[in-house]
């Protein structure tokens, strides 16, 4: 694997889920695999889980790792084809990529939309360009549209937690938040769905809906009770308009998940992806209780990085 940046990128979708399963039962068995092999991790956006499970991803298969906070310690950087530098920006990507690419076997990087502009988002131009002049595999740890190593963990979690022989219910349910939030979770949580052997259903609010490139194989309606009638697992979400593009419409009064509208699905398990602001996002008695998985999808997110790195070590 030479690229990972969405589901399009994996083959054998069923075939990587195992593969990280595989991991968790034995993170060390390939500690020689990554040996004299660099992984660099790049973040122009701040990162609690990302950071530290590919962090620990790579050094359990023997990588060193480095980590820079692009936005913070690097150089300004210009993206523009052709740009007369004379402004804030100092240094070019083409540069400050090809540069990193010297140095690592292998890069992650993250970087978010600026949901300004729909299209300048919707063409991930950062890391299209970071593909382009690294020379490297490029792991995405989000992008403008999606968040890959988050929705492989999710699937891992999902597989664990559902009932043998039953097709899971899986439902996306939108949830209030107090500021413009990337659709990216939201588009890659549903993207990956679709591929996989389960019922989705998307729930938000008039003015949410999320492009349809990213929901072909889900069932999307405005009533969030409807949508509950016995889901296995809720994903709660939070993500600001794509129609109007970075707007929030709503302040979502009754959308927050609560353990009375949980009585509406089957005993469902609830997943985030963390962070999560309590009490607007999601209710202190569903995240302390006993339904909620977030803490195992994070755990999960570690090997679901190594199992990514590992094809891509492979593959060098
Ligand atoms: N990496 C996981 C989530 C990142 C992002 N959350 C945020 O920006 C939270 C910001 C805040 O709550 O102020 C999101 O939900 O897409
Ligand atoms: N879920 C997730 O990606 O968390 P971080 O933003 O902390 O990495």
């Amino acid at each position: 694997m030479r690229k990972y940046t969405s589901v399009h990128d994996v083959a054998d979708l069923d075939q990587l889920v195992k593969e990280a399963q595989h991991l968790k039962a034995n993170p060390y068995k390939y500690k020689t695999l990554g040996e004299n092999r660099t992984l660099g991790l790049i973040f122009l956006n701040p990162s609690l889980r990302t950071r530290l499970s590919t962090q620990k991803a790579g050094q359990n298969l023997g990588m060193n790792v480095i980590v820079m906070n692009l936005d913070k310690e690097g150089w300004a950087l210009e993206t523009q084809e052709g740009a007369v530098m004379n402004g804030t920006t100092v240094e070019h990507i083409k540069e400050a990529a090809a540069v990193m690419g010297q140095y690592c076997d292998i890069i992650g990087i993250r970087s978010f939309p600026k949901l300004q502009n729909r299209e300048e988002d919707y063409s991930e131009e950062l890391l299209n360009q970071f593909i382009k002049y690294s020379q490297k595999p490029i792991v995405s740890l989000e992008s403008a549209t999606r968040h890959p190593l988050q929705s492989l963990a999710d699937l891992l979690t999902i597989k664990e937690n559902a009932v043998a022989g039953k097709r899971p219910k899986v439902v996306l349910s939108w949830a209030p938040h107090i500021k413009p939030i990337p659709q990216c979770v939201a588009n890659s949580f549903a993207e990956w769905m679709g591929q996989a052997d389960v019922d989705l259903v998307i729930t938000h609010p008039e003015g949410y809906e999320l492009a349809g490139e990213f929901t072909k194989n889900a069932t999307v309606t405005t009533n969030q009770e409807a949508a509950l009638q016995g889901a296995d697992f809720v994903y709660v979400k939070n993500w600001s308009s794509y129609t109007e593009y970075g707007q929030v419409l709503t302040d979502g009064e009754g959308w927050m998940l609560t353990n009375e509208k949980l009585k509406e699905t089957n005993n469902a398990k609830v997943m985030h992806c963390l962070p999560v602001r309590r009490n607007v996002e999601l209710s202190d008695e569903i995240l302390d209780g006993p339904s909620s998985l977030v803490l195992e999808q994070a755990n999960n997110r570690t090997y679901a990085a190594q199992a990514v790195l590992k094809r891509m070590l492979e593959a060098l």
